[in-house]
């Protein structure tokens, strides 16, 4: 694996490629070794994704020697943040996953919990809390020691070139609920502007979170989420994805870790 830089970077793990083919490698190589550890410690595995161009990346789970290795039927689908749209819109991250990854792998449809889109975005984020304490309760989620969070085994971000992840954006009041699990948002700066979205908290309280970033454009977001740029510069969301206890692993390509310090690429 032509890795051009990983390194642990105090609370992360930085994992820098050559390519968006070698980065869609290790990334797949990565989930399908989360899974296997979380099927044998806890029989299955329950993962939120986001949208944006990471469900892209996952297109290399889909093939082999991963479409047949991983056990996708102890697979659990949720969203870290969707767009509130019908199911078949362009804009529904639900359709976006399904067309480029979960429609192509053997995941039971009944594991797949997607947002009702039939109402308001506050409906759909209170709705889709009782969906996740629902399978909290029935142990397909696993509950974090230290707050009364779910533990989802595998949150999986894309981020903005605001420093944006799930629909977590800039300045925006949500990024301090420490109460809700799920919230929503009307006036999102990306359209489509109605979207649910996990909370810091939730997030922060996974086992493993992996941020994927591609693309000079994330560069400057990159540079100030991971680097210590000091308060005068923008507080980017994508610094408060801290977890408490679980593993936090950047995938980046070289572009999106051009500004990095201490990383020199040589053309
Ligand atoms: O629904 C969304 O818009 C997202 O979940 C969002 O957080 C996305 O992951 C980033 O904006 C990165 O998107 P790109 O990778 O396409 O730039």
């Amino acid at each position: 694996m032509a890795l051009v830089g990983a390194h642990n970077h105090k609370d992360k793990e930085l994992r820098i490629h050559e390519s968006l083919d070698e980065l869609g490698t290790d990334l797949a190589d990565y989930i399908a070794e989360l899974s296997e550890t979380s099927v044998k410690e806890r029989g299955v595995f329950a993962v939120a994704l986001s949208g944006g161009s990471l469900i892209g990346l996952l297109g290399k789970l889909c093939e082999a020697p991963y479409n047949k290795t991983v056990d996708w039927t102890k697979w659990y689908i949720l969203w870290a943040d969707e767009r509130v749209v019908a199911k078949n819109h362009a804009d529904s991250n639900y359709k976006l996953a399904k067309e480029g990854f979960f429609s192509k792998v053997p995941i039971v449809p009944s594991h797949v919990h997607s947002i009702n889109d039939s109402v308001s975005a506050e409906e759909a984020a209170n709705e889709y809390e009782f969906v996740i304490r629902q399978l909290v309760k029935s142990r397909v989620i696993s509950v974090s020691d230290t707050s009364d969070c779910p533990k989802f085994d595998l949150i999986l971000l894309g981020i903005g070139p605001d420093g944006h992840v799930a629909s977590l954006f800039p300045n925006h009041p949500v990024l301090d609920e420490k109460d809700e699990w799920v919230t929503f948002i009307t006036d999102s700066p990306k359209p489509p502007p109605e979207r649910i979205t996990f909370t810091l908290p939730v997030i922060n309280s996974a086992s493993n979170v992996v941020v994927v970033v591609t693309g000079d454009s994330k560069a400057d977001a990159a540079h100030l989420a991971v680097d210590d740029v000091g308060p005068d510069s923008p507080l980017v969301p994508a610094k408060l994805v801290q977890p408490t206890k679980g593993k936090l692993v950047w995938f980046l390509d070289k572009p999106a870790a051009s500004k990095l310090e201490g990383f020199q690429f040589s053309e």
